[in-house]
């Protein structure tokens, strides 16, 4: 009892130990109620008829211990039940396992290498993977909103990702419109999410339209994991609290996991589960913990916020002289397992199997055949997003475009207008490899707009709506008019400033293989990121390829001269080589050049050829010099193409065995 006393007369004792808590606990703002009764009809398709109730029993979870390497169970005989319309908050200090627990309820890694035991339980059954996410929806704490979308764009796709293309065109508007309404975003309905560089909604606003445009599959149960984190009490308030309406009224159930709610918030939930260190420490209705609490022998202070009182009364971290959390905690949960509550809890989730069995197949949901979109039109949303997202947001490819002619009149200045002598040989061969090969190292502009779309693509995965073959389509093909623009606008002010063979037909060769160079960069780039999916590390990565690519692409060292072993393990993949070559074709080929000096002192000719004795030289010199063919330029096209279609097969196939 000594433990009670004490767990209660440290709580107490941080009233008074001028830390100012009370103060805080009794200033908890009570933010004005929304008026979320402007739309007071229901939604049918979002009224949850189907799944009563939502439980699971005896759930534990064990990783293999970090520093120990043992089995360390960080979930232990966790136990719970929510009903139709019910509002769980899961609750505990940082690391108390309110993640793993809502991880392992959506059936998704519970943590890195866990291994879950236990039932998660639907009207009594059973429910697996496949049925739980036809039937609910998680909203993960990191929002994979698309900055530049507006908000009803942000539906709308979400909704064309996910409904049945038997869904009629009115109803799909009417839905949109309706989830944009319930969650009071009207006003903002034209206005963009946010990018770095233009401000859009506010923190709040995007956690609404978060959790509006997982509503759009119509989940009967909705995880949430820490929806108000990076929100102030006030706005935290406002979003659980348009949660709380919408769930009500549709009668879904909402698991939710979270950090320090006021007293305000914390009263919207009907139920909480409070961990710690992975252990139940009370599961059952919001306004019977504190009578339990007390029946345990911890009294909650006057005028304290319940939920800062259960935190400060198991938070490991905060141990004060005279305050031994380790124990008190240990007594708690001890205490839990052996409480009526828990008895309680553990009969009304024996009865919902008991009552499950007994209805034969009533409460059975695999009969229930959701509907689901076309597995052919999802490459096309996708592809219509990413162009919307291309051509509005300027760090997807205007900032290229700009950054591509910026170098093309650089190159252009630099190389202005050299002329048909053989001393213009060797700046022609330069800004050729410049040109391919700073070309292709710029992609790696390309990463942060691709792992941003990664990033959306593992939520929407996650929640079973993408695959990784419908992704990695539109991705490809949303690249090549972009790629296309920037190929033709860079040699358009580069080719003819710099003075290459001024024929259209060498125009436009130019650009196809500046466009294929491109094409195959940017390939590059996102095999890298999707191997290597953190900004930094995908950069470093991408430019060191590069680099290596421009090493042996047999311009720094001509191919006869290179190590084998840079030949045969790298130059043959090479796709700079192949732009390189055919560019030098390009230009050489038909073209040439004077050597210097006069038909009366002689002529100096740099490159030998069967024209020096006339004071010239051929360009096909050139490229014997360089080891280059003249008919290769078919190959070297397929060849890229080839490259080209490696990486992306290879990132497809990465993303596929890659599961989140
Ligand atoms: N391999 C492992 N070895 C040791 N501990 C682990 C391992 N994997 C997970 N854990 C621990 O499991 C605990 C549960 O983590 P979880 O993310 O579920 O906590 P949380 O309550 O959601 O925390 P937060 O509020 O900080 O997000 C953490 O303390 C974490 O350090």
């Amino acid at each position: 009892m000594t433990n009670k006393s004490s767990g209660t007369s440290s709580i107490n004792g941080e009233k008074s130990d001028g830390l100012g808590n009370s103060q805080h606990r009794t200033s908890d703002p009570s933010p004005p109620i929304v008026d979320l009764e402007l739309n007071r009809v229901r939604s049918f398709h979002l009224i949850n008829d189907v799944v009563h109730s939502f439980a699971w029993n005896q759930l534990n979870v064990q990783v293999k211990d970090r520093k120990t390497k043992r089995p360390l169970s960080i979930l232990d005989s966790s136990n719970g039940i929510v009903h139709a319309g019910e509002m769980l908050a899961i609750m505990g200090p940082s690391g108390s396992g309110k993640t793993t627990l809502l991880n392992a309820l959506a059936h998704r890694a519970a943590a890195a290498g866990a291994t879950t035991t236990g039932n998660v339980l639907a009207n009594g059954h059973i429910i697996g993977l496949q049925k739980l996410r036809e039937l609910s929806s998680y909203v993960e704490q990191e929002d994979a909103l698309i900055g530049s979308l507006t908000v009803r764009e942000t539906v709308q796709f979400a909704a064309s990702v996910a409904l049945s293309s038997t869904t009629s065109k009115r109803k799909r508007v009417q839905r949109v419109d309706d989830l944009i309404a319930r969650f009071g975003l009207q006003e903002q309905s034209h206005t963009i999410v946010g990018t770095p560089i233009k401000k859009g909604l506010s923190g709040g606003q995007k956690k609404r339209l978060g959790v509006a445009s997982r509503l759009v599959t119509d989940p009967k149960v909705l995880f949430l994991d820490e929806p108000t984190s990076g929100l102030d009490s006030a706005l935290s308030f406002e979003v659980m609290n348009y949660i709380k309406v919408v769930a009500k009224r549709h009668n879904l159930i909402i698991i939710a996991s979270i950090h320090q709610p006021s007293s305000s918030t914390f009263k919207l939930f009907d139920k909480l589960c409070l961990l710690s260190k992975g252990k139940t420490c009370y599961f059952g209705p919001i306004d019977q913990g504190l009578g339990y609490f007390s029946s345990i022998g911890y009294q909650i202070p006057f005028e304290t916020n319940p939920a800062e009182f259960y935190l400060d009364l198991i938070n490991t971290d905060l141990i004060r002289e005279g305050n031994d959390v380790f124990s008190r905690v240990q007594d708690i949960t001890h205490n839990w397992p052996r409480s009526s509550t828990a008895s309680q809890l553990q009969k009304d989730i024996e009865k919902s199997i008991a009552d499950a069995k007994s209805a034969g197949n009533v409460f059975d949901l695999s009969n229930i055949k959701p509907q689901k979109a076309n597995p052919w039109s999802i490459p096309v949303v996708l592809a219509h997003r990413s162009w919307i997202k291309a051509y509005r947001d300027i760090v997807v490819y205007g900032i290229r475009i700009i950054m591509y002619l910026g170098l093309a009149i650089l190159m252009g200045t630099i190389f202005l207008r050299l002329k048909g002598t053989q001393d213009d040989i060797q700046p022609f061969i330069n800004a050729i490899f410049f040109g391919s090969a700073f070309m292709s190292f710029m992609a790696v502009a390309y990463v942060p707009a691709f792992l941003e779309d990664l990033h959306t693509f593992n939520k929407e995965r996650a929640n079973g709506l993408v695959g990784p073959l419908a992704f990695s389509v539109a991705n490809f093909i949303v690249g090549l008019p972009f790629l296309f623009i920037i190929a033709f606008l860079f040699s358009l002010v580069a080719y003819f400033l710099i003075g290459f063979q001024q024929t259209g037909t060498a125009f436009f060769k130019f650009t196809l293989w500046i466009f294929l160079d491109l094409v195959a960069a940017e390939s590059l780039v996102v095999l890298v990121s999707v191997l290597f999916n953190i900004f930094v590390v995908a950069l470093a990565v991408a430019a060191l390829v590069n680099g290596l690519w421009m090493g042996v692409s047999g311009f720094l060292v001509p191919l006869n001269g290179l190590n084998p072993f840079w030949k045969y393990a790298f130059h043959y993949i090479d796709y700079q080589a192949y732009a390189f070559q055919g560019m030098m074709v390009n230009e050489f080929k038909d073209r040439v050049y004077d050597c210097a000096g006069l038909a009366q002192d002689g002529y100096h000719c740099m490159f030998s050829s069967d024209l020096n004795a006339v004071g010239k030289i051929r360009g096909s010199a050139v490229l014997e010099n360089f080891g280059i063919g003249l008919s290769g330029e078919k190959v070297w096209v397929g060849l890229i193409i080839a490259i080209i279609a490696g990486y992306r097969i290879l990132a497809y196939l990465v993303l596929r065995l890659r599961k989140n």
